[in-house]
């Protein structure tokens, strides 16, 4: 009998195999119409072959909006404290089905247990807290003269599109879709072609939970699926997370009908790191900011400078512990590094690695290809945490998105500096600063141009906080009360109370 996607209590890594439908829209699985363009997904810990991935084509991609818009029109027509209920009851699903779900996201993605747990407790985290606000959405109410008035309706955009990244699959599709569904919305997610796995079993809770058909669909494929759904007609609003010129493409795509549109694109945060730190807290943050999913996060602050005074104590401890890292089976408990998304991600980190060599820095820890003992990870896209000393600012690794574990340390001097420095840069996702002087760590806040600033630690994103980016890191935000604004539109409702006092 084939093993089914949640039927994991026994799954170890190296066992799994995917084969019921991984698309979703009229309340149900839907079964791929062609085979022609399959892509094989793989375990990254093992790089077998998990599953098939079989791209939508423009029929699928308008069956799946067509059955979205119709749910929206049902809805968007319910009444906050409705969709409230039916939204907190998801919630309540993903947080019982929470380790079945991680086990599978492990599977598809290649990070620890650990990590992925805390993704799906953040999914649902989302869920409940958008359903908290669905009944609070209101407009204003505005006097005018002579008894006339207006107000302020805050209404759904209709169809929204979700595009998402490979590196927190389940977790994007809560992010997206909590703050969408909250304002009357519907929604079509597509997943990267790397990890189809998880987004099917929101849709399928989302519809235990009891929204109406359609809701929440999902559709598989890569660029093509992804740009019928930026161009189609039916689509009021794209939500797009992943690189910086897939993002622009979104873009222009998004504009020919003039979509709303948001993105969450990539980074290259600045970590400032300042003499009078408390150092062991400085150097847990800079391991936080850097070796989370291996990686391959948006927000981590991978130009890591260190004011002068105190950089060989930095570089000694944040290696002792770099070195340690547990990296392995994804799925036991006490892995705390595992694969990384694919060979050619993989591959991809490692030449970043030789250029920066080439290019004057040296390798302090890390940076080559692990094979760990266990027989069945012998094909896995694992690598050893790296830790770069005698970096430079116009390294290419101090200024490119690497996307694994690669930690760039760079010395400075002033204050003044080192935010001077920070800037430089086309991205302005995040930024974190570490010191004891409260109004040097305000004051380096303000300064630095990034859409969040972490004081005294890195990478805590509770979702009642807004998430987002500056300059070429995206623009609008996901998470918190201000996400609402980007995914409802306002009305205004003008009130004659007296005569029209006509010009004509
Ligand atoms: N700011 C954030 O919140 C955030 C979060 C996670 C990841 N990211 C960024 O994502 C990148 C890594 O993710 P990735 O490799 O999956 O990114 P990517 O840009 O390659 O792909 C992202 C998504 O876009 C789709 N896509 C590709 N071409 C498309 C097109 N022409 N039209 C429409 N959709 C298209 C992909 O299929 C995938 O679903 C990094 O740059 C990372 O920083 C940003
Ligand atoms: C949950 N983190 C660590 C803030 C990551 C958010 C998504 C970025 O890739």
């Amino acid at each position: 009998m084939e093993p089914s996607t949640l039927d994991l209590p026994g799954t170890v890594t190296g066992t799994m195999v995917v084969t019921e439908p991984l698309n979703f829209w009229g309340g149900q699985r839907v079964k791929p119409r062609q085979q022609a363009n399959a892509e094989p997904v793989f375990e990254p810990a093992t790089g077998r072959v998990l599953c098939q991935m079989f791209p939508c084509g423009s029929e699928e991609v308008d069956e799946a909006i067509k059955s979205a818009h119709s749910a929206y029109l049902k809805w968007s027509k319910m009444a906050g404290m409705e969709r409230a209920r039916i939204m907190l009851e998801a919630a309540r699903i993903i947080r019982e089905k929470r380790d079945t779900i991680a086990k599978l996201e492990v599977i598809n993605n290649g990070k620890s247990i650990t990590e992925a747990v805390v993704d799906i407790d953040v999914a649902w985290q989302c869920i409940e807290y958008y359903a908290g606000m669905a009944a609070t959405l209101a407009g204003q109410h505005v006097q005018l003269p002579g008894g006339a008035f207006a107000y302020t309706r805050r209404e759904a955009l209709g169809v929204c599109v979700g595009i998402g990244a490979f590196n927190y699959p389940f977790q994007i599709a809560a992010w997206k879709s909590a703050p969408a569904l909250a304002c009357g919305n519907a929604m079509v997610f597509k997943p990267s072609p790397m990890t189809p796995v998880t987004a099917v079993l929101l849709a399928e809770i989302y519809k235990e939970a009891g929204v109406p058909e359609g809701l929440f669909c999902v559709v598989q494929g890569g660029a093509d699926t992804g740009s019928l759904l930026c161009h189609h007609p039916g689509v009021a609003k794209v939500s797009f997370t992943g690189s910086v010129p897939t993002g622009k493409k979104v873009m222009e795509m998004s504009a020919k009908s003039v979509k709303h549109v948001t993105l969450e694109l990539g980074g290259k945060s600045p970590l400032l790191i300042f003499k009078d730190c408390e150092l062991e807290n400085a150097v847990k943050g800079a391991l936080m900011a850097n070796f989370l999913t291996q990686g391959q996060v948006c927000c981590n602050g991978t130009r890591v400078y260190v004011q002068r005074e105190i950089m060989p104590q930095f570089l000694e401890e944040v290696v002792k512990r770099t070195k340690v890292i547990p990296v392995g089976d994804p799925l036991l408990d006490d892995t705390r590094m595992g694969a990384l998304i694919s060979k050619p991600q993989l591959d991809k980190v490692l030449a970043y690695v030789n250029q920066a060599k080439k290019e004057g820095a040296r390798v302090l820890c890390g940076g080559d290809p692990f094979v760990p003992s266990d027989p069945k990870l012998k094909g896995g896209y694992f690598m050893s945490p790296c830790v770069l000393d005698n970096c430079r600012d116009e390294m290419t690794c101090v200024k490119e998105e690497i996307f694994g574990p690669v930690m760039s340390v760079l010395p400075f001097d002033t204050e003044e500096e080192v935010i001077k420095r920070a800037n430089n840069s086309p991205f302005g996702l995040a930024s974190g600063v570490f010191t004891r002087d409260i109004s040097r760590a305000h004051r380096v806040a303000e300064n630095l141009q990034a859409g969040t600033c972490f004081i005294n630690n890195y990478n805590i994103s509770p979702v009642e906080v807004p998430f987002g980016g500056y300059k070429m890191s995206g623009f609008g935000r996901e998470n918190g009360q201000v996400t609402i604004e980007y995914y409802s539109q306002l009305k205004t409702v003008v009130v004659e109370m007296g005569d029209v006092d006509s010009l004509f």
